[in-house]
């Protein structure tokens, strides 16, 4: 079902905007308290995040839902991308960055000495703004993950690779070509690749970080329904600059501002009835 809703008006500058959410019944959308912890895939624990001496992330608290889609929103520098490549410790490839805190996958600090990092990004993958295919064959993309995992039987190759495709609705676009290059693709068809690529070695937890931004409508349309159709296997975290993707896409959204997260609520309160007011200011367009 798609609810048209507007965001809430108090004062003369509000924005006019129309905001559709996803809103699917109450059971998507119930109250994060209500998740039994079997129900959550991630949560971290008092995370800050410093760059050198610059803070960040301060004292983010949060539960990620499993098998749900999750947004983070928020002006330009709040900490979105910071908060999600978290997830998946990418931040440790940056010199000078150190984190303070916990973030448990599963129950499991991923900072403990004992998580192997490559597992972990096994288990949590990653799509980037602009598409990054390999220079490969579009057979030779999806099954990458599977051959560094030492997969080689054919059989098992080819199926992956169909059922991936599938997933990531590009199969019909490229089931004719799949020994040509991926660098042939458009931009939409290469995004759709990735998280084919992505979603081939099953991870429990996929963040996607703007994948949309340098995509046509049409393609970013594509990629909202495969969104949409993922969460039923996957949890999605999914960064963006467009509150209205947020509102079609995700059943929870977390506002984050300077660093912190504001608001974190199901979509549908978030965009209509904000309990903070700088999320309000925010969604109204008074500041971003
Ligand atoms: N590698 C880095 N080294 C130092 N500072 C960084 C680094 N990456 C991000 N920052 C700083 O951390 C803060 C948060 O940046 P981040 O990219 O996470 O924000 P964002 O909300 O994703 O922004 P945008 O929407 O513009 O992508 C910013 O002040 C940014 O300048």
């Amino acid at each position: 079902m798609t609810t048209n809703i507007q965001p809430p008006e108090s004062g003369a500058e509000s924005t006019p905007t129309t905001i559709r959410t996803n809103v699917s019944g109450n059971e998507k959308n119930r109250a994060l308290s209500t998740y039994a912890p079997e129900e959550i895939e991630v949560v971290t624990k008092n995370l800050n995040l410093f760059y050198g001496k610059k803070q960040a992330l301060y004292d983010v608290n949060m539960v990620i839902p499993s098998k749900r889609v999750t947004a983070f929103i928020g002006p330009s520098g709040c900490g979105k991308s910071t908060l999600l490549r978290t997830f998946n410790r990418m931040n440790d490839l940056i010199e000078g960055c150190r984190i303070d805190g916990q973030i448990l996958l599963d129950n499991q600090d991923i900072f403990d000495s004992s998580v192997d990092i490559t597992s972990l990004r096994r288990r949590v993958g990653m799509v980037f703004q602009k598409a990054n295919p390999f220079p490969k064959s579009i057979y030779e993309n999806v099954c990458y993950g599977l051959r560094l995992q030492g997969v080689n039987k054919k059989s098992i190759l080819d199926e992956v690779v169909e059922t991936s495709l599938k997933g990531a609705a590009l199969w019909d676009e490229v089931k004719d070509r799949l020994h040509d290059s991926a660098l042939g693709l458009s931009g939409g068809q290469q995004q759709r690749l990735v998280i084919a690529r992505s979603i081939a070695i099953e991870p429990e937890v996929l963040l996607l970080d703007e994948p949309c931004s340098a995509l046509d409508p049409i393609s970013t349309l594509k990629v909202e329904e495969l969104i949409h159709e993922l969460k039923e296997k996957f949890t999605i975290i999914i960064v963006t600059h467009n509150m209205q993707q947020a509102a079609r896409v995700s059943d929870y959204t977390a506002f984050m501002y300077l660093g912190k997260v504001i608001e974190h609520t199901d979509t549908n309160t978030l965009f209509t009835n904000p309990h903070q007011k700088q999320t309000e200011d925010y969604i109204t367009g008074r500041y971003g």
